[in-house]
């Protein structure tokens, strides 16, 4: 019986096996200010060295102010934990791109923009986004403060293997539909807990049409479907963009690693425990009505009645949905005004991700009490938007131009929303109070968030290509 993407990574991986328990090897630990401080200390409260720290790369971008390259702009406390950070880099001889850095950004969007992540890789973060980098066919995936520490001190993890599902979407993506919409289409088709215990893995012509960037951006929410993982196979598309890649092998050690990521696909007879099917043409530009990304419905939908779920859980989530959303079932999410708009996030900060929203603002002006900012996701995402001239795109449609860090994605700096903002965000959590506490956050892509900034409400992304 042939072997899926995800056995043989694993199979490349074990390092021991004692019944149900496994023990994984671990190439790649990226790390961030949030979830590596208690990590740290445990490990010189035991006396112990990092074992390999040239397989750990850390960034700031949680805690950090994108208006301000002062440490201390988002105060006292996110301070101490962005020095802490520094100083256990410099103590363990961790390699970190800290704040003003060329190299800084969101870990998600730097890992790969250095040629960190290639196919086959295992890789981990505290974070539970590093689903991220299972776009290159390296399997990734968030783990918890004191398995860093395990990582830390041991390069390895304990691991249970997970189910596989793989995702099959076939077809061809209809003009103004994106990577985001499919992956908010496979959420709302399969629930957000509906992977729970599996790993993804995305295959089909629409996934294989995809660019790396886009790749990105569907792996990067497998977590919101509670995957373990999301894989794409790797294959020419993944090769081209590593080629050049700073940290990316060079020459011989190029041609080598060429031979072992062409074997790295699913075999055409590998089982997997559940196969889902989604046909491209019928997806439509998403927007989430509700708290979890899997309430979700097109743009030219209305939003569904709690009473049309049959599960009674999703129903009184809905119900709870609805009221905290301040919306109404049978609501067009197009006559829903919004107060604030976030384009940025390891979801949507890439260079594509922001072409895309400013072939939108070129046509207009973010509409009268609208706050709209645009954060890239790196340095080198700003460097690119301004040699491309998309940050006067933006400031003169009137949007903010920011620098690189996770932002207005998550409460944790200084773009916090109020109770009752309304936002339409390219990221990827809709939970209650995550832009701040009673602040409301809709999902939607770069190009319905921006076109959302100019309308002052959601409109369909197709209307305005015709
Ligand atoms: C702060 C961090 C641990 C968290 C995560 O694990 O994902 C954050 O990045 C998020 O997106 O909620
Ligand atoms: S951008 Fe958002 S989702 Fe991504 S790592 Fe930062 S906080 Fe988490």
């Amino acid at each position: 019986m042939g072997k899926t993407l995800y056995d043989k990574i694993w199979d490349m991986h074990l390092v021991a096996q004692a019944g149900t328990d496994n023990l994984i090897y671990i190439d790649r630990h990226l790390i961030h200010e949030v979830t590596s401080p208690q990590a740290f200390a445990g490990l010189e409260e035991k006396g112990r060295k990092l074992r390999c720290p040239q397989r750990t790369f850390a960034t700031m971008d949680h805690s950090i102010s994108t208006r301000s390259l002062a440490l201390d702009a988002c105060g006292p406390a996110n301070q101490l934990q962005l020095r802490t950070l520094m100083d256990n880099c410099e103590k363990f001889g961790v390699e970190l791109f800290p704040v003003g850095h060329q190299k800084q950004g969101i870990i998600h969007v730097i890992g790969p923009e250095l040629g960190l992540i290639l196919p086959g890789m295992t890789v981990v973060c505290g974070d539970s986004h590093t689903a991220t980098h299972g776009a290159f066919g390296a399997l990734a995936f968030g783990i918890g403060t004191s398995e860093v520490e395990h990582v830390f001190a041991t390069q390895t993890l304990k691991q249970g293997k997970a189910k596989t599902m793989k995702v099959e979407v076939n077809g061809t993506l209809p003009i103004g539909v994106t990577a985001k919409d499919i992956i908010l289409a496979i959420i709302g088709k399969i629930g957000h807990a509906g992977a729970t215990g599996y790993v993804l893995e995305y295959a089909g012509s629409a996934i294989e049409a995809l660019s790396m960037e886009e790749r990105m951006t569907i792996c990067n929410m497998s977590i919101e479907a509670g995957a373990k993982a999301g894989l794409i196979a790797p294959d020419q598309v993944t090769f081209d963009y590593l080629k050049d890649k700073e940290r990316a092998p060079k020459g011989a050690d190029w041609d080598e690693a060429m031979a072992c990521w062409q074997t790295l696909k699913s075999d055409a007879d590998a089982p997997f425990d559940t196969v889902v099917t989604l046909t491209a043409e019928e997806i439509k530009p998403q927007v989430t009505w509700g708290t979890n990304p899997g309430q979700v419905v097109a743009v030219d939908e209305p939003i569904p009645a709690p009473a049309s779920f049959i599960d009674a859980v999703e129903r009184t989530s809905a119900e709870k949905a609805l009221n905290y959303m301040g919306l109404e079932a049978g609501q067009k999410l197009s006559d829903v005004a919004i107060s604030h708009v976030f384009i940025g996030s390891c979801t949507n900060s890439r260079i594509e991700d922001l072409r895309a929203a400013a072939k939108i603002a070129r046509t207009g002006k973010v509409a009268q009490g609208v706050n709209a900012i645009v954060v890239p996701g790196s340095y080198a995402v700003k460097q690119q938007a301004e040699a491309e001239q998309l940050d006067k795109v933006f400031l003169d449609a009137g949007f903010e131009w920011r620098l690189p860090g996770c932002s207005m994605c998550l409460g944790m700096n200084d773009d916090l929303l109020q109770a009752g903002d309304r936002c339409a965000s390219t990221s990827n959590r809709n939970f209650e109070g995550r832009q701040g506490r009673g602040a409301r956050t809709h999902l939607v892509s770069p190009a319905m968030a921006a076109a959302a900034a100019l309308a002052g409400r959601f409109v369909d992304v197709r209307e305005l290509d015709k």
